[in-house]
């Protein structure tokens, strides 16, 4: 059994685009009183960021020093985590399809990596926390107590990102979300850097054809029953 935490367990759930992590971290953390981090914000932070200061995505050395003077926060209000960069709220225009696409690009490069890797450990590093993410269970904290690994088929992903896009008034055709999952995919599985992949020891959860609250269900007892047995399962 790890170390008993000052504030509870960690708990990581790692996972594709559009497979429900932002969705089951926010329920789930308010379930268990537990801090929700979403990692992928602050990877969308810093791609923003590179993007309006014209650092180019393979430029190391400018995105290593964009970094070391990049302070990406999450403001909490009840239901709301608003994401700030530098102190400002950059919540929605992260958001964007094109900024999804650069972030997976700027994720991959080794400076980003590690500049991230620090501030995420030092977020979740007393526990009574819930980081969502690609490499959660696999880099940023191995030894967290549980960890999920959540998926569910790209079509059904695609869908799903398709729907929240229409709901944002963004227009792009059903066949065009998936293919841009796919290729997000792709990008994130195949870097050489913390690519995205199922940690051995992690839960895995294929939510295509489940409910956010079957979901969510399978997780809060999956946790309970880890914290019954002390942490480690
Ligand atoms: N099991 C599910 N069934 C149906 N829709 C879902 C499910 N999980 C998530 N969604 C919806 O899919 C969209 C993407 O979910 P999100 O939590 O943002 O995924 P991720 O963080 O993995 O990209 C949201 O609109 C969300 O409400
Ligand atoms: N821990 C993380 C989180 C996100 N990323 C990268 C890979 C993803 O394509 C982008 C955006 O992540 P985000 O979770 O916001 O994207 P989705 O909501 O899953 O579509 O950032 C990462 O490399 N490592």
């Amino acid at each position: 059994m790890s170390a008993v935490r000052e504030n509870g367990v960690i708990v990581a759930i790692d996972g594709p685009s559009g497979a429900g992590k932002s969705s089951l971290t926010k329920l789930l953390a308010k379930r268990l009183g537990y801090i929700h981090i979403d990692t992928g914000a602050m990877f969308r932070a810093v791609a923003l960021s590179a993007k309006r200061a014209g650092i180019a995505s393979d430029d190391d050395k400018g995105l290593a020093e964009l970094c070391q003077g990049l302070e990406i926060s999450f403001a909490r209000d009840g239901e709301t985590c608003r994401v700030l960069a530098n102190g400002e709220d950059v919540s929605s225009e992260i958001r964007t399809e094109e900024i999804g696409l650069l972030t997976s690009t700027i994720s991959a490069r080794k400076p980003v990596r590690q500049a991230l890797l620090e501030m995420q450990r030092r977020m979740g590093a007393k526990g009574g926390v819930i980081l969502e993410g690609r490499d959660i269970g696999t880099v940023v904290f191995p030894d967290a107590e549980v960890k999920f690994f959540l998926s569910a088929s790209a079509e059904e992903r695609g869908r799903r990102r398709y729907l929240e896009l229409a709901a944002r008034g963004e227009s792009a055709t059903l066949e065009e979300t998936i293919a841009k999952v796919i290729q997000r995919d792709r990008q994130d599985e195949g870097r050489e850097h913390a690519p995205l992949k199922q940690a051995e020891d992690a839960v895995p959860i294929d939510s295509t054809s489940l409910s956010i609250e079957q979901v969510l269900e399978l997780m809060e007892r999956t946790v309970k029953e880890r914290l019954a047995q002390g942490g480690k399962g």
